[in-house]
């Protein structure tokens, strides 16, 4: 099978025919429906704490299907429903064609312009990413919406205004000036939703606790035209937009909220 993608004869519906696990019990993203999350007191008397440490060259690159920042300086995370510290290995997004999609979880129904991914994995447990990718309790990931706001994103800006020089498909650069990823996270994260679920793209390991934000960060529509720009391929090549996996059933998982 040609590789996986968003199209229509590598989309989503087809993945499950190499992955099978895509039919799984524990499949992400979901539709989160906050009437539907058990209010967890376990939560709140455990709050999830961000230990981030600045980037010295930070490398941004883009591997086809998105763009990701891949992390080599100590930044953890702990508390809330993790057991044990996770360690940040990278980020990346998903986006679309236009501002009414590109969101991979949803709320209530509603879609945003696009998603961020902060990926961790369980350091207490396993000695690399690769090892602990396809453990029940592995990896940890920070869901984080992206909104339309008419200023740009501060953190983002680092990244969106060099996006041009990691257009094509392989391209990396090092981001010269210090970035410590905190920058990234919504004022407060101390409102979130929680659930145990997969990667949401192939391989699709069933090995992710997601921890959904409810507080979106705010980016402008060039921020969003500056994502929209990158190409799947060489130069040419088709623009990389509608790079979201669609909601799966939450089946009886129990989806869990920080807050009331
Ligand atoms: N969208 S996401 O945050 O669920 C996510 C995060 C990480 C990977 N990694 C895919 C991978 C690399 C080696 C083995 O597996 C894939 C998807
Ligand atoms: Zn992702």
């Amino acid at each position: 099978m040609a590789t996986w993608g968003y199209g229509n004869d590598n989309g989503p519906a087809t993945w499950v025919k190499s992955f099978p696990v895509a039919a799984g019990t524990r499949q992400s993203p979901i539709d989160i429906v906050p009437t539907a999350a058990k209010c967890d007191t376990k939560l709140t008397e455990n709050p999830l704490t961000v230990n981030y440490s600045p980037e010295p060259a930070m490398e941004l690159c883009n591997p086809g299907l998105s763009v990701k920042a891949n992390i080599k300086s100590k930044s953890v995370i702990k508390g809330g429903p993790l057991e044990g510290e996770y360690k940040l290995e990278q980020f990346h997004l998903h986006w679309g064609s236009a501002d009414k999609q590109g969101s991979e979880h949803t709320l209530n129904g509603k879609m945003f312009p696009a998603e961020l991914h902060l990926v961790h994995y369980n350091a207490t447990k396993y000695s690399s990413f690769g090892e602990a990718v396809d453990k029940p309790d592995g990896l940890a990931v920070f869901g984080i919406f992206l909104k339309i706001s008419d200023k740009p994103h501060q953190g983002l800006k680092s990244l969106t205004d060099v996006l041009s020089e990691v257009q094509y498909k392989d391209k990396s650069i090092n981001i010269k000036q210090e970035y410590n990823p905190v920058c990234l996270l919504p004022d407060n994260i101390n409102k979130y939703w929680t659930y145990l679920g997969s990667l949401t793209t192939p391989p699709l390991c069933e090995s992710v606790t997601w921890i959904v934000f409810e507080e979106p960060i705010e980016v402008s529509e060039d921020q969003m035209k500056a994502f929209r720009a990158l190409c799947c391929g060489e130069c040419g090549s088709a623009p990389i937009v509608d790079n979201y996996r669609p909601p799966l059933p939450l089946g009886n998982r129990q989806l869990r909220a920080s807050f009331q």
